[in-house]
């Protein structure tokens, strides 16, 4: 078994975008500069825009928390992203998902310009990368494909199995498997609470993508011998005898299925820091597209 450190390759890659920011500096030119919208005070939420924060400064770039109580309605919050579209200091921005259920989600992503849209959620971003156009890969699906990329994982003609819609990583990571290239050329079956026989599904899987929310769904005996497991499922468990009251855990059991595997991604320290390397990443691009279009 080896691991797919996503720990290491996040760190490798920041240190790539840093020398990358020192040559832009050189230049005289403008660095990158990131800003992200969170609306309410969830835990997890403040933890992952604290850090997308703080990897900005590491890195070089420019950041800006925009805090919003969470009453905001939903056309103070449409009024904050069209600020940030037309500020033209902000290369890229992000609005923190989950929004308040006041807000409707949907407005809100119509409502980032697609130029300024590093998560690569916008219809004009997802559909560009669903027709191999350049464009924003969104953070999550793009981090799997370059931890596949880094580690070398063969995906050609391989049986890819998503596990889970979502519109931010299962539903592109399906899209992206299925691709020209590499990684890419993989046969894939998208599953979700819908799915029939989704054990003999997975069981057939060269590589599963894990992208569910339930803590140890996935056990050793449902996975093919050497399969590569992508653990993208977070789950913060109470735990009083944790430091932080709480333990994260992902959707595979691995302890076991590690045992099983040919590649495997931990939970902490796989896809989740991979997530923030190539938020960064996207930001970098939003830079250098913003500097070409003045
Ligand atoms: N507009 C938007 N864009 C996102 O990209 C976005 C979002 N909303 N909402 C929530 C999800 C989730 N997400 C994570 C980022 C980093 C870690 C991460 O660094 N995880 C650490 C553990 C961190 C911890 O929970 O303490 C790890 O897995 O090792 C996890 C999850 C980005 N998301």
């Amino acid at each position: 078994m080896e691991l797919l450190d996503g720990k290491k390759v996040s760190n490798q890659i920041k240190e790539e975008i840093k020398a990358e920011v020192a040559k832009m500096k050189e230049r005289g030119e403008k660095v990158p500069h990131l800003a992200a919208i969170i609306v309410g005070s969830d835990g997890a939420s403040l933890t992952y825009v604290g850090s997308k924060v703080r990897s900005c400064e590491r890195v070089g770039f420019e950041s800006t928390l925009i805090q919003m109580p969470s009453t905001t309605s939903e056309q103070e919050l449409l009024r904050k992203i069209k600020e940030l579209n037309e500020d033209d200091n902000i290369d890229g921005f992000i609005v923190q998902l989950p929004l308040p259920e006041q807000i409707d989600t949907q407005k809100v992503i119509l409502a980032v310009h697609p130029d300024k849209d590093v998560d690569g959620f916008h219809p004009t971003n997802f559909g560009k990368m669903a027709l191999d156009m350049s464009t924003f890969i969104p953070a999550t699906p793009f981090g799997i494909l370059e931890l596949l990329e880094r580690y070398k994982v063969d995906t050609k003609g391989k049986h890819t199995v998503v596990i889970g819609r979502s519109h931010i990583v299962g539903r592109p990571m399906s899209i992206l498997m299925g691709r020209k290239g590499w990684p890419g050329n993989s046969t894939v079956t998208l599953t979700h609470s819908h799915t029939k026989n989704i054990t003999q599904i997975i069981s057939q899987a060269d590589i599963v993508i894990s992208a569910l929310g339930v803590p140890k769904f996935l056990k050793a005996e449902m996975v093919k011998d050497d399969a590569v497991v992508i653990d993208v499922g977070i789950t913060r468990v109470p735990d009083e005898t944790k430091e932080k009251g709480y333990y994260i855990t992902g959707d595979v059991d691995f302890e076991n299925v590690s045992k099983k595997a040919s590649f495997i991604t931990p939970v902490p320290g796989g896809v989740g820091p991979m997530t923030i390397a190539m938020l960064l990443k996207n930001t970098l691009l939003a830079r250098e597209r913003h500097r070409s279009r003045d």
